[in-house]
């Protein structure tokens, strides 16, 4: 709703009310209406103000209602009729004006912004586009090549880029409110009609076709396959070559398409469900809001390779002190020069002063004997892992939190090994680290819930995605993951080539194939765990193992030294060790060939759907069973950490909701089909869980959590 007063005399005061952050609700959109035409109707009042309760501005359209059928005041012609007003209207933004928040600002004559106040329309990462005239607003008032920009990313602008860009007319540091009354006052009675922007002419732009076909081929690229930044890129397009009423006519056509996008509906379930996982709980019932976190002032990371150093930056950029320890002195110098080197590259991009003081470096684990929270990042070697942990036990604080970032390891027999094994937790990054969005919070079955707590609000100070999730070997994301590199090499065995494969899943949308995702993290990785686990053996090549199908062909790679992209052979050839480009491999199309020969495999051809199927339906059905087993508490825990850890494309919204796209019966008859063809690699057996949501009509992804509620009470 929204409330209506007036103050210093002559001016009207409307107030958004829609907490938390003020959505347009059609209760919104109502209130606006009738309070403006109350202000307008007041002789009193000379000028309005528009502002937002508790200090936000408006978060734009309220999202849940997208699903609904739309009632109330459309927001066009109410913005329409804002900016026709008479009296001049004055928005008042603090907080955030986003989305339709920003369209309501840009209908009014002049915009008051706080210094701390966000701007922008991120309608395209709902996978739709500025549809309440902000397409053609926006160019009009700022120009066409930063409209584009912040259109097509949606990237939030500070208010003093706000005012740089010429979006808002006055900064305050003060009262929001104060200022813009005053502001109000001292415009009333001036004339308006050169405040009205969609009366504006677009400025001028030298060459629009090529600016245009420039700036779509870029879209085109980064899109990966999503429609949205297209569709705004074509909506600017209209506003810069059409009058404003027919490019409200296109930008509406294009938002037409969008809105029942599928896509859109990924993205929209994407955005709640990076919300839900912060709401997390475990299997005893402990839960976000009854669990408090310890304090947290100083923190530790133990061995400085890939992930120690990504994590020790990460912290400090978030202002925590860090005590850092390396067992080896040449790898300490190294980690030093290169964290420095990271943190002086950070600070600049953020135009800060590098947090270097943040970090000390050490080689002595009695270094560590009054920090609050430990991150172990040693090698992926479970004796080793255990002797650090029994270590820290002894030498940190009581109370201190011991957290692994092992991949996959068995977080609770590392607790084990310690005096409190209730204060052990998996902290699983992902590299690098310091830009890598995701963080699996691990618990394992003797974790307190103020442990995962704690790790849950370090993640969030450090700008992460959190996700809680069970103790199991490669938690959610790798053990899924596993399966997905699995059946891309048995694929290889039967006739296709990294090539192929890679094509097919980039052009799903993932940023990087399977096997150019392997070759950058290094094949050896894998292989290690795999001898240990006494699952490669080098100088075989037996194709069946534990009674169950295995592929050797990654093993006879790293026996050749091809370890990818760092010895610069691997699943392709790279023009010299560490390079990034990957060429086509000859030598690898013959070895193919080669060891189908020996193992009298007939290559056949494989087609792209069956590519995907055989990838990505196992990984789904191995996500059912994380449901069933309880390691994952939803499906949107799994699909944020697919679409933030591993690259699953935003706008399929992970694993879980992209199935519930194709429909759940036709996952379950493929599995059922490649099952039946490889019955040698039992996870492809359909799970329980699977089978149960399609008995009961397959409902919709926000109605699986009850489904499996029920399924446990009854176990
Ligand atoms: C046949 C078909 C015809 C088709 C034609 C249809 C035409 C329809 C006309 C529509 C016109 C288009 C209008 C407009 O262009 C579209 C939009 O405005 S889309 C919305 C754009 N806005 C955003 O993307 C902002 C989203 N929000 C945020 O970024 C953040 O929430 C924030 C505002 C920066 C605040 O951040 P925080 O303080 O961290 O808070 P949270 O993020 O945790 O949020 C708190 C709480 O609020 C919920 N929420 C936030 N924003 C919205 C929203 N816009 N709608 C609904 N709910 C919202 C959020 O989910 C949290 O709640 P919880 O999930 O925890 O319960
Ligand atoms: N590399 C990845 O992509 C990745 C991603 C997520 C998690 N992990 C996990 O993170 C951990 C570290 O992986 P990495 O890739 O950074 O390994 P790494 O080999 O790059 O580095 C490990 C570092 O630990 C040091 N070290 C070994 N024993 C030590 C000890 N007792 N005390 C202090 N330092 C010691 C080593 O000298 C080395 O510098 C592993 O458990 C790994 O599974 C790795």
């Amino acid at each position: 709703m929204a409330q209506y007063s007036r103050i210093s005399g002559s001016v009207g005061l409307i107030t958004l009310k829609n907490p938390p952050v003020n959505a347009l609700s059609a209760a919104v959109r109502q209130g606006i209406v009738d309070t403006v035409e109350k202000a307008l109707c007041d002789p009193q009042v000379k000028s309005v103000v528009i502002c937002g309760q508790d200090g936000v501005f408006c978060g734009g359209a309220d999202v849940k209602e997208f699903e609904k059928s739309m009632s109330g005041p459309p927001l066009i012609p109410m913005i329409h009729s804002i900016e026709c007003a008479t009296k001049p209207m004055v928005a008042a933004i603090e907080g955030s004006a986003l989305g339709g928040g920003l369209e309501l600002a840009l209908g009014c004559h002049y915009r008051i912004a706080h210094s701390k106040a966000r701007l922008g329309l991120p309608e395209v990462t709902l996978g739709l586009l500025p549809a309440a005239g902000g397409s053609q607003r926006l160019p009009r008032l700022i120009g066409v090549p930063a409209a584009l920009d912040l259109i097509t990313t949606g990237r939030h602008v500070t208010a003093a880029e706000a005012l740089q860009l010429g979006i808002v007319d006055q900064v305050t540091d003060h009262k929001t409110v104060d200022a813009a009354v005053k502001f109000a006052l001292s415009v009333a009675g001036k004339p308006l009609d050169a405040r009205r922007i969609s009366t504006y002419p677009c400025p001028v732009v030298t060459d629009l076709d090529a600016l245009f076909e420039d700036v779509m081929q870029k879209v085109r690229q980064s899109a990966r396959g999503a429609i949205a930044p297209i569709a705004c890129v074509q909506a600017v397009r209209a506003a810069a070559t059409l009058p404003y009423t027919r490019g409200m006519e296109r930008e509406k056509e294009l938002m037409a398409t969008l809105f029942t996008s599928g896509q859109a509906r990924a993205l929209q379930y994407n955005f709640f469900a990076q919300r839900a996982v912060g709401k997390w709980r475990m299997p005893s019932g402990a839960r976000w809001d009854t669990s408090t976190p310890r304090p947290v002032h100083k923190v530790a990371v133990i061995g400085l390779g890939t992930m120690g150093r990504g994590i020790a930056v990460a912290l400090a950029q978030a202002g925590l002190p860090v005590v850092t320890v390396e067992a080896q002195e040449k790898q300490l110098m190294e980690a030093k020069r290169v964290m420095s080197d990271m943190l002086k590259r950070g600070a600049k991009r953020r135009g800060v002063a590098p947090p270097l003081d943040k970090i000390s470096y050490s080689s002595n684990i009695q270094d560590l004997a009054d920090v609050d929270l430990v991150i172990e990042a040693v090698f992926e070697d479970m004796d080793l892992k255990k002797k650090v942990f029994l270590q820290l036990s002894a030498v940190c604080k009581p109370g201190t939190l011991l957290c692994t970032n092992t991949s996959g390891l068995d977080v609770d027999q590392l607790a084990s090994q310690t005096r409190n094994p209730e204060l052990v937790v998996g902290m699983h990054f992902f590299a690098p680290a310091h830009v890598m969005k995701l963080l699996e919070v691990v618990y394992g079955p003797r974790s307190s819930p103020q442990a995962v707590a704690t790790a849950m609000q370090l993640g969030k100070k450090m700008g992460k995605i959190s996700v809680a999730v069970g103790n199991c070997r490669g938690f959610v994301g790798n053990r899924m993951l596993k399966l997905y590199t699995e059946q891309a090499s048995f694929l290889l065995e039967e006739g296709a080539t990294p090539d192929l494969v890679d094509r097919a899943i980039e052009e799903f949308g993932f940023p990087m194939g399977v096997f150019r995702m392997s070759d950058l993290s290094g094949l050896d990785i894998g292989w290690r765990v795999r001898k240990e686990m006494k699952l490669a053996v080098p100088g075989q090549s037996a194709r069946i193992r534990e009674g169950r199908r295995y592929s050797p062909l990654g093993d006879l790679l790293c026996e050749q030294g091809r370890f990818g992209q760092k010895t610069g052979r691997g699943w392709y050839r790279y023009n010299k060790p560490g390079d990034r480009v990957a060429h086509s491999d000859p030598w690898l199309h013959h070895f193919l060939e080669e060891y189908r020969a020996q193992h009298g495999l007939v290559a056949r051809r494989i087609d792209q759907q069956e590519i995907l199927e055989r990838c990505l339906y196992p990984m789904i059905n191995e996500g059912f069973r994380i449901l069933q087993d309880g390691i994952a508490a939803g499906p949107e825990d799994i699909d944020v950490i697919y679409v933030f850890g591993y690259g699953w494309p935003r706008h399929c919204g992970g694993p879980m909701f992209y199935a519930s796209m194709v429909g759940l019966e036709k996952v379950l008859e493929r599995l059922e089909h490649y099952y039946q063809a490889h019955p040698d690699v039992p996870y492809l057996q359909p799970c329980s869980l699977l089978r149960r949501l399609v008995a009961i009509g397959s409902p919709p992804v926000q109605k699986w959590r009850e489904v499996i509620k029920n399924l446990h009470s009854q176990l």
